[in-house]
């Protein structure tokens, strides 16, 4: 049976990403699969690329009306509307650690007979996510932090590209900075922006912060937190921490936990944004922070390529229902029992 993707076009208008690009479209149509697409005014890769890689091309917020077998897929939050959701859907829900409007979300699954299959939760055996925006985050959090700290960076930031990033990068005077949680997704793109800033950062993964040496990290000038962890550990920095003798005076942190009973930086209570890059900390001396939560939209077509090359081997498995697709359909429907029983 031919499996039908319907890749949806995202309502937040600064999103420019896509799950799916042109080339790795026609790969699935080539192998049978049938892929419509809605037009969008912001998606970075046009829609006459879609069309040309031989999707269909539909209004933007036709899934709502497309038949039942339809797997409808995107990034961001669906739009209110309607109320009953009766397809499989892809994309990251944000639906499973108590986030607000979750329950909603997935009630209005329940009540439409859909699935939810979370992007988050398609995971190998050994719990690893296989389809993230890491990478590029990082990056784009370390390039943030080293032209913030230079004064070489104005607000609103707008999308951009990593050929441009690195040309800005390229150049400044030298800076010392530690990246924590190096050797995950987030910390490897953040290396690249510090090389590409002419930086060799320390580098703090697990070994180097299980007896943690705060002074040392507080002789860095710039930290970038790009840890992912799923229990509570010590902080890195306490507000107490930022009135030592300090070099640091950017912190950008990538995780962006804020609020998390794991938040490993409990030195901030809300993020920054594209308008507010960037927020003071201390005065004298100055300490900024960085805490931006999307910041891979911030490089959509890199952050695209590199996403929808995670993605499309794990679409070809759909029709199988491979092991992640069956993890993270037991999670939707776990979720959703659970909530039900606790309304009883
Ligand atoms: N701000 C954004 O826009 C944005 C975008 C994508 C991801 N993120 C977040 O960035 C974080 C990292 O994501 P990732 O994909 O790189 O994860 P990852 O699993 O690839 O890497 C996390 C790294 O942190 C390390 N780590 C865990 N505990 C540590 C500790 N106590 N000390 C030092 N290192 C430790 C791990 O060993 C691993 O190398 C996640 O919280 C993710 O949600 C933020």
């Amino acid at each position: 049976m031919t499996v039908r993707l319907w890749m949806r076009s995202e309502v937040r208008p600064t999103e420019r990403r896509a799950p799916i690009t042109p080339a790795d479209a026609a790969s699935l149509v080539s192998e049978g699969f049938a892929v419509t697409v809605e037009e969008s005014a912001q998606r970075v890769h046009p829609i006459g690329d879609y069309a040309a890689a031989g999707c269909t091309v539909a209004e933007a917020g036709g899934w709502v009306d497309a038949p039942d077998d339809f797997v409808v897929v995107g990034l961001k939050e669906l739009p209110d509307d309607p109320s009953e959701l009766r397809h499989r859907h892809v994309f990251f829900g944000h639906a499973y650690k108590k986030q607000e409007g979750a329950e909603r979300l997935l009630r209005r699954f329940d009540a439409g007979g859909g699935v939810l299959l979370d992007l988050e939760y398609l995971t190998d055996d050994s719990g690893r996510r296989l389809a993230a925006f890491g990478y590029w985050a990082g990056y784009v959090g370390a390039a943030l932090a080293v032209l913030h700290h230079r004064g070489a960076l104005d607000a609103p930031l707008r999308p951009t590209s990593v050929p441009e990033l690195d040309a800005l990068l390229a150049g400044g005077d030298p800076l010392s900075a530690v990246v924590i949680g190096a050797l995950g997704r987030c910390g490897r793109g953040a290396d690249r922006a510090l090389t590409a800033a002419g930086v060799t950062p320390t580098r703090w993964d697990l070994a180097e912060t299980r007896d943690l040496d705060r002074p040392a990290l507080l002789r860095h000038e710039v930290l970038v937190n790009a840890v992912l962890t799923s229990e509570p550990i010590p902080p890195f920095l306490r507000p107490e921490d930022l009135d030592e003798p300090r070099a640091l005076r950017t912190v950008c942190d990538v995780t962006c936990d804020v609020g998390s009973p794991f938040n490993v930086l409990p030195i901030y209570d809300s993020t920054t944004s594209w308008d507010q890059l960037a927020r003071a900390l201390r005065e004298e001396p100055p300490l900024d922070l960085i805490a931006i939560d999307n910041l891979p939209s911030l490089v959509p077509l890199e952050a695209t390529d590199a996403f929808s090359a995670d993605l499309l081997p794990l679409l070809r498995d759909l029709p199988r229902a491979t092991s992640p697709w069956q993890r993270a359909e037991r999670l939707f429907h776990d979720t959703v029992t659970a909530i039900k029983e606790t309304s009883r």
